[in-house]
């Protein structure tokens, strides 16, 4: 693990879906009418669907962009651009978007989408503090020191006790 993370966040299927739930309320009981959502691949995706079926949006674009290998932040790279026809709903800057990330932690990323999409609203699951400024909505707020493990990352396995004993 990065030496910049202290602590561990797991997240389990269960909890991911009751969070991005409450994104999708929160989204819901806000002012703006969305047309379409823009997921953040790829880790938006699972987000995007969860949001998307609870808000009743059936247009969903991506925008492709890699940046951490695992825990180690590179260079961010712009794989795939958001559709010309997309970026003009509700006029040029995506007034009428809904960009769905799963979330935001140096804010590296969220910076570039938004520069896309000025007038979109941005949403995710989790927020870290650097980040936080760059999102509209958000659930759960964690220190800026944890790691969140997102379910798809993980697989069960033998934890041993508490005690130390093997059994
Ligand atoms: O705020 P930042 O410091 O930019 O970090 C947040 C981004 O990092 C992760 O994506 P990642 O680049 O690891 O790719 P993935 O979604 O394909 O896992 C996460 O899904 C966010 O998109
Ligand atoms: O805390 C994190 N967890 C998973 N992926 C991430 N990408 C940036 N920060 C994180
Ligand atoms: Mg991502």
């Amino acid at each position: 693990m990065d030496e910049r993370y202290q602590k561990n966040f797991p997240v389990s299927w269960e909890q991911f879906h009751r969070d991005s739930r409450a994104l999708a309320w929160r989204l819901t009981n806000g002012d703006r009418h969305f047309e379409a959502i823009v997921c953040v691949t790829r880790g938006g995706l699972v987000p995007a669907a969860i949001v998307a079926r609870e808000m009743s949006i059936r247009v969903i674009e991506t925008v492709c962009v890699a940046s951490y290998d695992y825990d180690k932040q590179g260079e961010l790279k712009v794989l795939k651009e958001v559709a010309p026809h997309i970026r003009a709903l509700g006029g040029e800057g995506g007034r009428n978007v809904l960009i769905v990330d799963d979330l935001v932690d140096t804010g590296k990323t969220a910076r570039v989408v938004r520069d896309m999409l000025p007038e979109a609203h941005f949403a995710t699951v989790y927020a870290k503090p650097a980040g936080r400024p760059l999102v509209d909505t958000f659930v759960t707020e964690v220190s800026q020191d944890t790691w969140i493990f997102l379910p798809w990352d993980m697989g069960l396995q033998f934890t041993p006790p508490i005690s130390g004993h093997a059994g």
